[in-house]
């Protein structure tokens, strides 16, 4: 049972200058499933992610972790819509986190090698891992990411800019992710893979969460004007 959840946001908001870039909003999360945060351009779905992972400071209000502060970054990764890559061979990108973790070298490499073959990079293993292709350098971000065995993950719009044989791939990594125990809060423009991947999603609009909901309830029976018209393809602002 992960000691992260429930997850206790109250009257949280980011700012920049004097722009509000999200909230204040409270939310109460359990286990998130996947929770997938959809929502205009704009809305503040970066914000949030970034807001709820600790990275962007907090303007006002609070977020409370089940655990305390040290533990629950350490039990939560994130993946950039642009994965940052370290110039470094992919085996030394994988092993990185968990020689940080104490492991011996050498079992950070025999897991890293694992980690490479369950995204499919297994024979990539010793190129520099800054020549991969935009697909490769995400699926590797992800390993990366999961070799710890997060509790959390959360994604900012993963496969954006990625083929759909990618995506795809993407995606059957995710899925497994998630039935292994991860749970994932990500952003997506992309309402197939949201429809296809959701077990939960937020809705957001203006900074705000607007509607919250099962992803079967979202998606057949939306209860607001606005997340009706954002799901027919409307112009929603
Ligand atoms: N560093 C910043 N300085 C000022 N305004 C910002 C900054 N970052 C984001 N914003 C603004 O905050 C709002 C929320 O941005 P955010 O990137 O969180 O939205 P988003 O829903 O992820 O957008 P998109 O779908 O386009 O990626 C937007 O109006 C954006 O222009």
């Amino acid at each position: 049972m992960s000691k992260l959840f429930p997850l206790h946001v109250k009257g949280a908001s980011v700012r920049r200058g004097r722009k509000l870039l999200v909230g204040p909003l409270d939310l109460v999360l359990d286990a998130p499933g996947i929770t997938m945060v959809i929502g205009p351009n704009g809305a503040g779905k970066t914000s949030l992610l970034r807001m709820l992972h600790g990275i962007a400071r907090l303007g006002s209000g609070s977020i409370r972790w089940a655990c305390d502060d040290t533990e629950a970054r350490r039990r939560q990764a994130f993946v950039f819509q642009s994965p940052i890559i370290m110039r470094r061979s992919v085996l030394g990108n994988l092993a990185y986190p968990l020689r940080l973790t104490g492991l011996s070298r050498a079992e950070a490499y025999a897991k890293a090698t694992q980690a490479a073959l369950e995204v499919g990079l297994q024979k990539m293993l010793d190129r520099p891992a800054p020549f991969l292709s935009g697909g490769e350098r995400q699926k590797l971000a992800l390993a990366r990411a999961l070799i710890t065995a997060p509790d959390l993950l959360f994604l900012d719009e993963p496969c954006a800019s990625l083929d759909g044989r990618a995506t795809r791939e993407i995606e059957t990594i995710l899925t497994r992710a998630a039935a292994a125990g991860t749970g994932l809060i990500m952003s997506t423009h992309d309402m197939g893979q949201a429809r296809r991947l959701a077990t939960d999603v937020l809705f957001l609009l203006n900074g705000q969460i607007h509607e919250r909901g099962t992803a079967e309830c979202f998606f057949t029976q939306p209860t607001t004007a606005q997340a009706r018209a954002f799901l027919k393809g409307d112009i929603v602002e």
